[in-house]
């Protein structure tokens, strides 16, 4: 009967979806409003919904519970009640590796084509393995923090005496499980930033110097002003953004980590804002473009089975219009770093070779950091000098 139970609970969760809100926000609202539902019911629905959109458009043909067992099977290495009763020949190869599972399913599914999980005919940044990054999809991300190099081994003995399993992956950065209560076991937040590897690795192309002067122009909620501020403290930084909500997280987020010497001012990128930067002239900036975020999708898999691949073509048109309304505030012979958590070559290749046909900026490098290696996002970054005019 049991099983039963877990089908409905699946079936309800799916059909209350529609792709509109992140999923982890629209199970928020669901399991609020479900409160019949205990924390296994949750848990279950939680790992079926998610297990599911990792399908992207696999197996379309087959009805959804078929969908799922076959999902939950490659995603996971202990079997669900759905599997074991629709899928039993997965039975005895749970803990197989992945492409093992691949092979049982195509023998069993002879329909099943790995590519259509990421169902984008758009070309692939240069430098990803197709087959590698598409694996990884099953596979949920890890949660990264970025630490000082005098702080890590007290942060990383703290986290395994609280029996949390931790990767030490540079001098900076540890890997932990989704989902580790961070809060819970380390008390002072100031010691640590959450922030994936491949973002974290942006760094390595900023380059800043004791008091130059920096703009994050599209900074959020501050990830990589704070990043470049711990590569040099003395830098001095505009962060700006479209949206003041996130500027009041940045804001919070500096005032945690004790940082003073800058300014916040919200800015629409697409406007002329010469009333307001006129007097502006940087020796960097950062653009960490609005993208598809196709890099992430580890992360948001519902975006594999509901994006719309036509929405990239705006991405690019957006991302280039951003750019060229900064470049003009940038000092000869300095940089822009140009980033994007995409995958596309549209958004990332594409915008750098049109920047360099209508710019005067020389590219200096560029990178598809491919995180799937390290259960870490994708991004891609290109260092961009400008020359004189
Ligand atoms: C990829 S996110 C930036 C992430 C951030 N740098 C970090 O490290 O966490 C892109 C940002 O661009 C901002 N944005 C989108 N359109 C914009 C515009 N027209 N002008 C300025 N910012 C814009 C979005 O609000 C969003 O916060």
């Amino acid at each position: 009967m049991k099983v039963h139970h877990h089908i409905r609970a699946f079936e309800q969760v799916l059909a209350s979806y529609d792709g509109k809100l992140p999923l982890h926000r629209h199970l928020v609202v669901y399991f609020k409003q479900n409160k019949q539902m205990g924390s296994s019911d949750r848990r279950w629905a939680s790992r079926y919904i998610y297990s599911y959109f990792r399908l992207g458009k696999a197996l379309s043909d087959l009805p959804a519970i078929a969908r799922l067992a076959v999902a939950d099977f490659l995603c996971n290495n202990d079997l669900s009640l759905i599997t074991q009763h629709v899928f039993p020949t997965a039975d005895q190869h749970i803990t197989a590796s992945i492409t093992d599972k691949i092979a049982i399913v195509k023998a069993q599914y002879p329909n099943f084509q790995l590519k259509d999980v990421f169902p984008f005919s758009k070309e692939l940044s240069e430098g990803i393995d197709q087959q590698e990054f598409l694996l990884s999809l099953f596979t949920q991300p890890d949660l990264f923090i970025r630490v000082k190099e005098t702080h890590l081994p007290a942060i990383k003995a703290k986290l395994e005496e609280a029996g949390v399993p931790v990767k030490e992956l540079s001098d900076t950065t540890l890997a932990l499980p989704n989902g580790t209560k961070l809060e819970q076991i380390i008390d002072d937040a100031r010691l640590y930033q959450v922030q994936d590897f491949s973002s974290q690795k942006t760094g390595n192309y900023f380059k800043p110097k004791p008091y130059e002067y920096w703009w994050d122009c599209c900074a959020a909620s501050g990830g990589k002003s704070l990043l470049i501020h711990s590569l040099e403290p003395k830098v001095k930084l505009l962060a700006s953004d479209l949206r003041e909500t996130s500027l009041g997280n940045l804001q919070e987020r500096f005032q945690l980590a004790g940082i003073k010497d800058y300014q916040k001012k919200a800015i629409d990128l697409l406007q002329n804002n010469d009333q307001i930067l006129h007097h502006y002239e940087f020796d960097g900036i950062l653009l960490d473009a609005p993208c598809s975020g196709a890099g992430t999708w580890g992360r948001t898999p519902e975006m594999l089975y509901f994006f719309e691949a036509y929405k990239v073509a705006n991405y690019a048109k957006l991302q280039m219009a951003i750019a060229e309304n900064v470049v003009k505030y940038l000092k000869p012979g300095k940089p822009l770093i140009y980033m994007t958590c995409s995958v596309f070559k549209e958004e990332n290749e594409d915008i750098v070779t049109h920047l360099l046909k209508n710019f005067p900026l020389k590219l200096e490098s560029k990178e598809l950091i491919g995180g799937y290696h390290d259960k870490a996002d994708s991004m891609f970054v290109a260092r961009l000098i400008k020359e004189q005019e």
